[in-house]
């Protein structure tokens, strides 16, 4: 059904009201210390609010799509399943406060997880129908990537406010007792390093037969001789961690194919005044300069679908968003993910995180005039 004819039925005044809202950008030491008060009630009343303004921001900004993407089947699908969860929570707009609507709200969030937990690859089956169907301009390009990086940014940061709740909230365990719902008050980096190191390096054997060894070093400029350990969302660094790992790996395997041995992947993490650095440097070979930007590019990267039964798929190849995707993580925080290739040689990806978990603010894509204006004055 094309996407003019889909009814948005009476939301779409509701989603008018909510879209003049800005999102609320919270810091990580905003999430701590409301997860140590842990008041449910407050929370509820927070989210019923934030919850609709960040969806109805971002689904203003799908509307403002190019028409020959928006009408490509999955991105309807996509649109319907915001429409549906901004219904769901519309519910809640205007109920009492009581233990059966706190229970219901967190079996609500719960719902909407799980009915948005594929939607990037959605979003890029979407981006590869529309590859397939049209000739794709530099300006529809461009829109594309700009849309994506918000789209994504957007659905990060609701899936962190849903999280909180229903780890705070719900029946949900988070298997590890001094975790703050999703985050980690002491996270140590280098064991985070390890771990997806680990995760990479099997698959990387199960494809190669072999796999390159890990170098992992600390600087701590602050306090000698102790661990680097920052306030953090762990699932989020191993994210962004387990990318880059996949990603050196398959260039040093591939670049050494014919040689029994392969240089190892050095790690460095250091921690200064202001920030803390994960540098990961390989010898693969490098790309060339001019071959740089396309990484990032969802465009660029939207590979056909990695069939999953077909057992010769490269396994650390994904759908092409791994990079694009981790770099938001990074930058969900007001971090980075750099990357700094010398072809013929090697690659080196510094993720950078804020060292003071208060200056560790939310980066919200916000729906305004500048957005919309985005989409339509592209040159
Ligand atoms: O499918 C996914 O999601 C993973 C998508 C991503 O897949 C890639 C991948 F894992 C590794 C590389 C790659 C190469 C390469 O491949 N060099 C050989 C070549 C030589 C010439 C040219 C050229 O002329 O164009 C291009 C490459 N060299 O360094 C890296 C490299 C890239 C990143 Cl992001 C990293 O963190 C570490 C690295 O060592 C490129 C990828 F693209």
């Amino acid at each position: 059904m094309k996407f003019t004819q889909k009814c948005l039925g009476n939301i779409s005044k509701m989603l008018d009201f909510y879209s003049q809202f800005n999102p609320s950008p919270l810091s990580i030491k905003q999430f701590i210390d409301f997860g140590l008060s842990a008041c449910e009630r407050k929370s509820f009343i927070f989210l019923r609010k934030e919850l609709p303004v960040r969806l109805a921001n971002i689904m203003k900004e799908i509307h403002l799509l190019p028409e020959n993407l928006l009408n490509m089947p999955s991105v309807g699908i996509v649109n319907n399943m915001y429409a549906t969860s901004f219904e769901d929570i519309m519910q809640f707009e205007k109920v009492d406060v009581n233990e059966t609507t706190l229970d219901k709200f967190c079996q609500t969030l719960v719902k909407i997880r799980n009915r948005h937990k594929d939607i990037v690859e959605t979003m890029a089956q979407g981006v590869l129908e529309l590859k397939e169907s049209h000739d794709v301009d530099a300006q529809t390009e461009n829109n594309i990537q700009y849309f994506l990086d918000r789209f994504l940014m957007s659905r990060i940061s609701i899936r962190m406010l849903i999280n909180q709740h229903t780890l705070l909230f719900g029946n949900e365990l988070n298997g590890h007792s001094r975790h703050v719902g999703s985050i980690d008050p002491s996270c140590e980096i280098i064991s985070v390093v390890k771990d997806a190191y680990e995760k990479a390096r099997l698959l990387c054997d199960q494809y190669y037969l072999a796999s390159p060894e890990l170098i992992v070093q600390q600087h701590n400029e602050l306090e000698r001789c102790s661990q680097i350990r920052i306030v953090y969302v762990p699932s989020h660094l191993f994210h962004m961690l387990f990318e880059l790992f996949k990603n050196s790996m398959r260039a040093i395997m591939e670049h050494h194919s014919s040689n029994a041995e392969y240089p190892a992947i050095e790690v460095i993490v250091s921690r200064g005044k202001e920030d803390i650095c994960v540098k990961m440097s390989d010898r693969g070979g490098g790309i060339p300069r001019s071959q740089m930007d396309h990484l990032f590019k969802y465009m660029y990267s939207t590979a056909p679908r990695p069939t999953k039964t077909d057992a010769h798929t490269v396994p650390l190849a994904g759908y092409g968003y791994g990079l694009p995707v981790s770099r938001l993580y990074a930058r969900y925080f007001h971090g980075d993910l750099v990357l700094q290739s010398c072809d013929g040689y090697g690659t080196d990806a510094i993720i950078y995180l804020k060292a003071l978990s208060n200056e560790a603010n939310e980066l919200l894509p916000i729906f305004n005039k500048t957005s919309s204006k985005f989409y339509r004055t592209q040159v």
